[in-house]
C-alpha cells in the first residue's frame, strides 16, 4: 500500500503538487492520469524519495522510502527508462542493480526473458530502442520481486504488441496481489488496463474513484434510438413521462430510462426500431471534461489535434434542452 498524506511540493513559485491525499490499494491497477503538467511524475519521484515533499508525507507500508533497507525488493519502478548507464549491457546493468539490493544473480536472466531481451543481454544499452529501453526498465522494475510497482508512461516507444504484453503484464501482477500503479497519456490503453483511477490537475486532486464510476461521473450516458416511426414513438414515450430529445439524422436520445424498458415499450405499441442503443462516452471524453479546466498547455494553431469541445457543446446544449 502507498499513502499519501497532504503531499505538497513548489517549486519557487510554482506548486508542482498541492495537498494530494490518497492510498493506492494492492489487488488491483491504479491509473494515475492528469493533463501535462498535472504533477505526476514530480509526486512520483517523491513516492520513491528521488524529491523531498516541501510539505506532507508519503509512505509505503508504512514506511518512508529512505527507511527501507533493500527498496527494490519492496518496490519496483520505471520512471526514466534513459536513466541508466548507456555502456553497460542490459545483463550488467541489472547484475549490478541486483547486487546492490541483495537480489541473487539468478534473478538477473528471469526478468531478461520475462520482458523478452534475452538475444540482447549482452549489447550495450546505448544502442537500445525506445521500445528495449522501456523494456529494460521494466525489468529493473521487477529484478527484486516486489509487491508495489510503479510505472511512468510504461507503454511510451512499445509497438501494439509490447503495449499488449505490458497490459497483461500489469493485470497479472495485480492479479497476484501486488499494488500497481501507472500513469499513462493514452487513455484508451488505461482503460483497458485500470480498475482504479486517481486524476489530478494542476498538483490537487480531481478524482479517486473506479474506472466505472469516474466515467459515470464525468459524462453523460443515454439511449439513442431510430424509428421510421419517429413521431409515434415520441408520442409513446411522451405518455409515459420519457422525454426524448431529436438529435439530427432521424435519431431521438433519452436520459435516464434503461434501455430495456423503451424496447419493451416500443414492442408494446408495435413500432419499428431501426436503433435503440445504449450510449456511453470513452474514458477520454470523461477525462477531458474533468480536466478541461485544469489544463495548462493548449495548442493554438490551426492544425491541432481534435478536441472534445464538440461533444461538451453538444452535451451542454442536450442539458439545456432537457432543462426546458
Ligand atoms: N525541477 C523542477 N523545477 C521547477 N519546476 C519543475 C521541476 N519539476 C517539475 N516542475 C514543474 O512542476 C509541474 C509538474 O511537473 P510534472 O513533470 O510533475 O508534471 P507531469 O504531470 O508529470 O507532466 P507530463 O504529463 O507532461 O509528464 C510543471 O509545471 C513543471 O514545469
Amino acid at each position: 500500500m502507498i499513502e499519501l498524506e497532504g503531499l505538497t511540493k513548489r517549486y519557487g513559485e510554482k506548486v508542482a503538487v498541492n495537498d494530494l491525499t490518497f492510498a493506492v490499494r494492492p489487488g488491483i491497477v491504479t491509473g494515475f492520469l492528469g493533463p501535462n503538467g498535472a504533477g505526476k511524475s514530480t509526486t512520483m519521484r517523491m513516492m520513491l524519495g528521488l524529491d523531498n515533499p516541501t510539505a506532507g508525507d508519503v509512505r509505503i507500508d508504512g514506511r518512508h522510502y529512505a527507511q527501507i533497507k533493500h527498496p527494490l525488493k519492496y518496490i519496483g519502478a520505471l520512471l526514466d527508462a534513459k536513466a541508466m548507464h548507456g555502456g553497460r549491457s542490459a545483463y550488467n546493468h541489472l547484475l549490478c542493480l541486483a547486487q546492490s539490493n541483495g537480489i541473487p544473480d539468478s534473478r538477473v536472466r528471469e526478468v531478461l526473458d520475462t520482458v523478452g531481451l534475452t538475444a540482447v543481454a549482452k549489447k550495450k544499452a546505448k544502442g537500445f530502442s525506445l521500445g528495449m529501453g522501456q523494456r529494460l526498465g521494466i525489468a529493473g522494475a521487477l529484478l527484486g520481486d516486489p509487491q508495489i510497482l510503479m510505472f511512468d508512461e510504461p507503454v511510451n516507444g512499445l509497438d501494439p504488441e509490447g503495449i499488449h504484453w505490458i497490459r497483461n503484464l500489469m493485470k497479472g501482477l495485480a492479479a497476484q496481489g501486488r499494488t500497481v500503479f501507472v500513469s499513462s497519456h493514452l487513455m484508451s490503453e488505461m482503460a483497458l488496463t485500470a480498475d482504479h483511477l486517481v486524476v489530478i490537475g494542476q498538483g490537487r486532486l480531481l478524482a479517486d474513484m473506479s474506472m466505472a464510476d469516474f466515467i459515470r461521473q464525468n459524462s453523460r450516458s443515454y439511449v439513442r434510438l431510430r424509428s421510421p416511426q419517429q413521431e409515434r414513438l415520441r408520442d409513446v414515450l411522451h405518455a409515459e413521462g420519457i422525454t426524448a430529445v431529436e438529435a439530427g439524422n432521424g435519431t431521438l436520445e433519452v436520459d435516464g430510462t434503461p434501455v430495456e424498458r423503451l424496447g419493451e415499450l416500443a414492442a408494446r405499441h408495435s413500432l419499428v426500431l431501426h436503433e435503440l442503443s445504449p450510449q456511453q462516452a470513452s474514458l477520454e471524453e470523461a477525462f477531458m471534461q474533468l480536466t478541461a479546466e485544469s489544463v495548462e498547455y493548449h495548442a493554438h494553431s490551426d492544425t491541432r489535434a481534435p478536441d472534445t469541445s464538440g461533444w461538451q457543446q453538444s452535451n451542454q446544449q442536450w442539458s439545456q434542452k432537457r432543462e426546458q
